[in-house]
């Protein structure tokens, strides 16, 4: 058990799981892009450390961009999305990887695809470490999918409860609501 502002939390996912997870992902995209340069789209701030351990095991050329994008204020999805850093990088013809932590009720990725087809990628791809298909509201294709969870809210491994809580090796899962 920890607590993370003043909320409990037991422990969901250990972090031996996760780096096999994720290694096991990167392997089959190594193969599968291995002649297309890809670039690595990832979406901050709870990303950072799925890009981080992804870069252990990504072993072809590629490039790296990020951009900020923020819905939750604490355990919810507050509905709208803000951009605090938008795209910058040229995506015309690029192959491209995006990268969450999590998919929650799919509204951030719903409401950012039509702002990366509108760059005209070759084609884009989702990985994503964690989905929760009963809290999905909408249609998001996700290529690779990390573990499919329980809709609860989840901290650790990037994932904050207000900004804390990201620091954990392991995933935890909120004990009272
Ligand atoms: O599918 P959804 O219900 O839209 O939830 C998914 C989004 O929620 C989290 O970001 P958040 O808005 O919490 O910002 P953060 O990455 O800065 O923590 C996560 O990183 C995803 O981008
Ligand atoms: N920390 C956290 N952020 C999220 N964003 C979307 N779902 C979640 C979740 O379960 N936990």
């Amino acid at each position: 058990m920890i607590t993370c502002n003043n909320k409990q939390f037991e422990l969901f996912l250990t972090s031996e799981a996760i780096q096999n997870r994720l290694k096991e992902l990167c392997q089959q995209i190594n193969q599968e892009y291995a002649d297309k340069k890809p670039i690595f789209l990832g979406i901050l701030n709870g990303v950072f450390r799925v890009v981080g351990d992804a870069f252990n095991y990504i072993d072809i050329e590629c490039e790296v961009s990020f951009v900020k994008l923020k819905s939750y204020e604490g355990t919810q999805s507050s509905g709208n999305l803000t951009t605090m850093i938008g795209l910058d990088t040229d995506l015309e013809g690029r192959h491209i990887v995006l990268l969450e932590d999590i998919v929650d009720t799919g509204r951030t990725l719903h409401k950012f695809l039509p702002e990366l087809e509108k760059k005209n990628p070759a084609s884009v791809a989702i990985l994503t470490l964690l989905n929760k298909p009963d809290a999905m509201e909408h249609d998001i294709p996700m290529k690779y999918i990390g573990f499919k969870v329980p809709n609860n809210f989840l901290i650790g491994y990037g994932l904050d409860y207000d900004g804390w809580g990201r620091q954990h090796n392991d995933i935890y899962t909120i004990v009272e609501d």
